[in-house]
């Protein structure tokens, strides 16, 4: 399998704050891989690395610069500024901003595959409504489909299951199942037992990353994330182990 991304040693943060230290993370096409960890451990940091927005303080990230791969995005909903002024259809084809002459117009074929998408999340009949008309798990969807517009060869996904309801949940992993087909997927969750049952390997990210390449984890490897977890396994015993009561 041909590696798309390698992070080695890595050491990020804001100014004087180290968030994440020592860090190594290989990512190949057609991985699928689970982001978990508890809250301020670093997981939106490190998707901001692995995105090119924030420079690492040490290590290194490769392929970097303009010869990193072309990388879809689906950011938390909560960061998106919903007074903007745009259509749902705009928002789409803003996916292929990256991909167009500055100024240049969006061609019938780009048009055909944004009507496609917004078909196959069920949110035609919003094209023309306004972004902040929407509500959280109509947004998502609609952000789903400016992120894989461009068929980037990375889909990153920070917490694509908040607003979402069962139905849609069930609908978005399927639609990641068929895209991992010819793309490597991120995803960061904090709903693990969903999240577990979807990915081929996860990554547990407290300052440092604990990578395993499988979607099961026991206690003993948890042992090293350093916080409270579920247990998270599959098969013959339950998806999740509750600790007992006192
Ligand atoms: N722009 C910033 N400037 C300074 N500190 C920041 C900035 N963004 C995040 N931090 C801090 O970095 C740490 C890690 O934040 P990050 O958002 O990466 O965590 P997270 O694992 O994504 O958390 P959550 O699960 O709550 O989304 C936190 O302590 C946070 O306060």
């Amino acid at each position: 399998m041909r590696k798309i991304l390698e992070l080695k040693s890595l050491t990020a943060g804001y100014e004087e704050k180290v968030v994440l230290k020592g860090v190594n993370l290989m990512v190949k096409e057609n991985d699928f891989l689970g982001i978990i960890g508890p809250n301020g451990g670093g997981k939106t940091t490190l998707l901001k690395v692995i995105l090119g927005i924030l420079k690492p303080m040490e290590g290194e990230i490769s392929p970097d610069g303009s010869e990193r791969c072309n990388i879809g995005y689906l950011p938390q909903i909560n960061q998106i500024d919903k007074k903007f002024p745009i259509s749902v259809k705009e928002v789409v084809l803003s996916g292929l901003m990256s991909h167009k002459k500055i100024f240049g117009r969006y061609n019938s074929d780009n048009k055909q595959r944004a009507e496609e998408l917004m078909t196959q999340m069920g949110i035609i009949h919003l094209k023309n409504k306004n972004i902040g008309e929407l509500s959280g798990g109509q947004m998502q969807r609609v952000f789903l489909c400016r992120a894989i517009i461009s068929d980037p060869q990375l889909l990153i996904l920070d917490e694509p299951d908040t607003y979402v309801d069962s139905n849609f949940e069930g609908e978005l992993y399927e639609i990641l199942h068929q895209l991992n087909s010819h793309m490597a997927i991120i995803v960061v969750s904090h709903d693990v037992g969903t999240i577990c049952s979807h990915v081929k390997s996860i990554a547990c990210v407290n300052k440092t990353l604990c990578y395993h390449d499988s979607n099961v984890i026991s206690q003993e490897q948890l042992k090293a994330y350093n916080c409270p977890i579920d247990l998270i396994t599959h098969g013959e015993v339950p998806h999740r182990v509750l600790k007992q009561h006192k």
